[in-house]
């Protein structure tokens, strides 16, 4: 009894030392994981925000873009957070009273102001954008256009946001920034992946951008940008076609179709049974159209439908030249265009007007849009009121026309066949954010997508919290394994001292 006694008191393992040794070690690793546990952990997330307003040809749509702010520099992701459709038209229909197009971006600036908390408001870059509509006016009236940017600005100015401008965007910056937003939503530019063209149509002008593969596009250079972004070379081949847009292409055909000033015109682009008494002045009221003014034309004609799909492509077809070209090769109207490349993501226009005649899935062969086109057309303007009571007569009028030029802006104009037009996704928006040149513009102005691959990112929080467990149960081990001179011997026999 007494010789077990003096064995336990001799076990080094029950040295009043060995023992604080061990606790300390054991409170020391502890406090390490949970410093390092604590320290690490993500913090509750802060954003950032940019403001951009649209302002198209027939619209102003105000988006607000978010980010989080440790990550502007370059590798966090931004999101759409909110958008906003200014009421009434766009800018440019504003000329004859500028004070109303700033009047109006007022409510949408003020759901900003709420969307945007108002720590951020001082910091928030805000920028105004506009497009066709805008650039037309230019053409048409420079006074008038300096004007309605004159009111813009003073509204915009009047909001706490940065303001940092409002300018025309030259159709070129509207097709490549399309082109980026395109992109970087779909994460392409990032991960160096093949890229996809952008097809914007809007109210007055369109854009086609993609990079050719092994085709020199210096032939052209107004239709050439390069871009460095994140370590790759981009040769972006873009074209925008003013006067192209959907309802300024529809002034086109008209005017095309009253050339010689009827009372009135027999139109297949429009159903059978539709009629509407139109203005001639007002037709003629666009750089598009006002040199093919008839000489002699009443005040009025009689707009009636017909409902052709393959006449009106011929009708079409008569707004695009195909005979000059001083290139290798051309789209149409002598502009330059390489061969088409990979996939390509249509929206705006393209969508809305493909979304409403059910014809945006892909798998939908070029034949069969067109037979379905040619049913659409062919139907009586009173059916197609009676199936479609929610939408705006002036818009369900217009979309046998807009479905017509879109397949044959696609297929005549930029050269889509049969096999390359199922390559063409029609989208709104990618990952919540919607497709348009604004989010690439703010990218570009914000310097937000850096020239050079950002370096590879620090661990994740999860893979940190790993290795420091791991290194500290090594040191545990290892300290429980130095103590080993000082380990009780483990043999059978009782130690006797
Ligand atoms: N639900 C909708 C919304 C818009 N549109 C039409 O789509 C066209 C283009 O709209 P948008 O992309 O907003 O063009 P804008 O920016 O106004 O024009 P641009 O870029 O040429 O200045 C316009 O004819 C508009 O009437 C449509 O058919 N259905």
């Amino acid at each position: 009894m007494s010789a077990q006694r003096e064995m336990k008191e001799k076990n080094p393992w029950h040295t009043p030392l060995t023992i604080i040794i061990t606790v300390i070690g054991v409170i020391a690793i502890v406090a390490l994981v949970t410093v390092a546990v604590l320290q690490n952990r993500p913090v509750p997330q802060k954003y950032k925000y940019g403001i951009v307003l649209d302002a198209g040809s027939s619209h102003t749509a105000l988006y607000i873009y978010e980010w989080p702010a440790e990550k502007d520099n370059n590798t966090g992701r931004v999101e759409q957070k909110h958008s906003c459709k200014v009421k009434g038209k766009g800018i440019s229909s504003y000329a004859a009273e500028p004070e109303k197009a700033g009047m109006s971006l007022t409510e949408c600036m003020r759901e900003a102001e709420m969307q945007v908390p108002s720590r951020r408001h001082q910091e928030t870059p805000l920028y105004l954008g506009a497009t066709a509509g805008m650039r037309l006016l230019n053409i048409e009236n420079r006074e008038a256009s300096d004007k309605v940017f004159e009111a813009v600005e003073k509204a915009l100015q009047g909001f706490p946001f940065s303001y940092q401008g409002a300018r025309i965007l030259s159709g070129q910056e509207e097709g490549a920034f399309g082109w980026v937003t395109v992109n970087y939503l779909d994460d392409r530019l990032k991960q160096g992946l093949e890229t996809t063209g952008a097809l914007d149509l809007g109210g007055a002008s369109t854009q086609i951008s993609f990079v050719p593969h092994e085709y020199d596009i210096s032939e052209s250079p107004s239709n050439s940008v390069a871009f460095r972004l994140y370590g790759n070379d981009y040769n972006l081949y873009t074209h925008s076609f003013l006067c192209y847009g959907k309802d300024q292409v529809l002034r086109m055909a008209l005017a095309h179709q009253t050339r010689s000033g009827p009372v009135t015109m027999s139109d297949p682009c429009f159903h059978p049974g539709y009629s509407v008494t139109r203005n001639y002045n007002a037709l003629y009221d666009s750089p598009c159209v006002s040199e093919r003014k008839p000489k002699e034309a009443p005040l009025n004609f009689t707009h009636t439908g017909v409902g052709n799909f393959f006449r009106c492509q011929e009708v079409v077809k008569t707004l695009f030249n195909f005979t000059s070209c001083k290139y290798s090769r051309c789209s149409f109207n002598g502009i330059f265009q390489p061969p088409l490349q990979g996939s390509f993501g249509a929206f705006s226009a393209y969508y809305f007007v493909m979304n409403f005649l059910n014809l945006t899935d892909s798998s939908i062969p070029l034949e069969t849009v067109k037979a379905n086109l040619a049913n659409y057309c062919g139907t009586p303007w009173n059916q197609i009121k009676q199936q479609h009571p929610e939408v705006k007569e002036k818009y369900l009028a217009e979309y046998c026309f807009s479905g017509t030029y879109i397949v044959t802006l696609l297929t005549e104009g930029y050269n889509f066949t049969k096999e390359t037009f199922s390559k063409i996704k029609f989208i709104k928006e990618i990952k919540g954010s919607d497709a348009g040149w604004t989010l690439g513009y703010m990218l570009n102005l914000t310097n937000m997508i850096p020239a050079e691959a950002p370096d590879s990112p620090p661990l994740p929080h999860a893979g940190y919290v790993s290795i420091v467990t791991v290194i500290a149960l090594l040191l545990f081990i290892l300290f429980i394994l130095s103590l080993r001179p000082i380990w009780p011997k483990c043999s059978k026999k009782p130690q006797i001292v």
